[in-house]
């Protein structure tokens, strides 16, 4: 080996150590805590993107964090419902939800996303165990009032809300050094029988709050919060939950259901929530494990 090559491979060894030794704070400070991550049915679509969060989540099981995937799947509900015939129709980043769409809703979460992303977790071996807010009444389901759009009372139709978590069947999995892999639906506690569709980022502020999480972790399709949506030069790093509570009546579409969440989970107890970009591979990573973290951190 000359010289010159092998003060490259000494310098990149270095540079592998670096990043490997970055990330002892952090796994000293998150041992054993709870970490809810919200994977959206846009990164699913890419099979790189799909297979690298596997890893991250595995990864991060593997150091002795507690992660727990929360997934939504709006992409396959909205494919699903075109191949019947039906149209989808969303009003404040959240789907219109009529009877019908809402059995293709439960059939595309609960049979096709979840079992996929479980499947793909499983490659690393047997550790994540799909589950459903209806399972073992881990979630109690409120149907959502009509909303007021611009002066219009709008009603959502079987949209729901979490009104109460029993947080026990997920803990349950956790004990069992399990990753548990939730689908965002909800029995309806006013109507027996019937299930509601929840957000998936509303899902996963509800769990992350109920199981005192450390952090909530929503992956999306943009770098993060943008305050002046879409000047890309306004991307927001790091907002209290007093400045995002002013901010929420101007958001726009998918922007909504996630800020709330946010919010939501850092009243709620959560110390953190952080909005980062599921279009970059193991972001989960990066957020967790650097100092910068990347995307938008929500505090209280
Ligand atoms: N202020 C904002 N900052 C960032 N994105 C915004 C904002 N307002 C609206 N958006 C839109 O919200 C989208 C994210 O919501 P959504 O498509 O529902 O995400 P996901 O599929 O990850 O749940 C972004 O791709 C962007 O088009
Ligand atoms: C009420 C409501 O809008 N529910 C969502 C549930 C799935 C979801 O949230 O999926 P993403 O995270 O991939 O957007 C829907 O029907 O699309």
């Amino acid at each position: 080996m000359s010289e010159t090559i092998r003060a490259l491979a000494h310098e990149d060894a270095a540079a592998k150590a670096e990043v490997l030794i970055e990330s002892l704070p952090w796994l000293k400070k998150f041992a054993g805590s709870i970490m809810v991550i919200k994977f959206g049915g846009n990164a699913m679509i890419d099979e790189g993107l799909l297979t690298a969060f596997a890893e991250d989540v595995v990864y991060l099981r593997l150091v002795g964090i507690r992660p727990v995937v929360v997934h939504g799947g709006g992409p396959q509900i909205t494919d699903m419902l075109g191949r019947l015939g039906i149209e989808s129709e969303f009003k404040a980043g959240y789907r219109v939800t009529t009877p019908e769409a809402m059995d293709v809703v439960r059939m595309v979460l609960t049979g096709k996303v979840n079992p996929e992303l479980v499947d793909r977790i499983n490659t690393h071996g047997p550790i994540a165990a799909g589950t459903t807010g209806e399972d073992a009444g881990l979630f109690i389901g409120s149907r959502r009032p009509p909303i007021d759009i611009d002066g219009e009372s709008v009603d959502l139709g079987l949209v729901g809300d979490v009104v109460d978590v029993r947080a026990e069947p997920v803990l349950a999995l956790l004990d069992a050094g399990l990753i548990p892999v939730v689908a965002g639906i909800a029995p309806d506690r006013d109507r027996p029988g019937d299930s509601l569709n929840v957000n998936a980022d509303a899902a996963a502020a509800a769990l992350a709050t109920a199981l005192g999480a450390e952090k909530l972790v929503i992956l999306t399709d943009v770098a993060g919060l943008y305050a002046n949506w879409p000047d890309r030069d306004s991307l927001v790093s790091s907002i209290t939950a007093t400045e995002l509570e002013a901010m929420l009546p101007a958001l726009e579409s998918g922007m909504i259901p996630k800020m709330r969440a946010c919010l939501d989970a850092v009243r709620g107890g959560v110390p953190k929530a952080a909005i980062i970009d599921g279009r970059e591979p193991h972001s989960v990573l990066l957020e967790i494990f650097t100092a910068r973290g990347i995307g938008t951190e929500v505090t209280a």
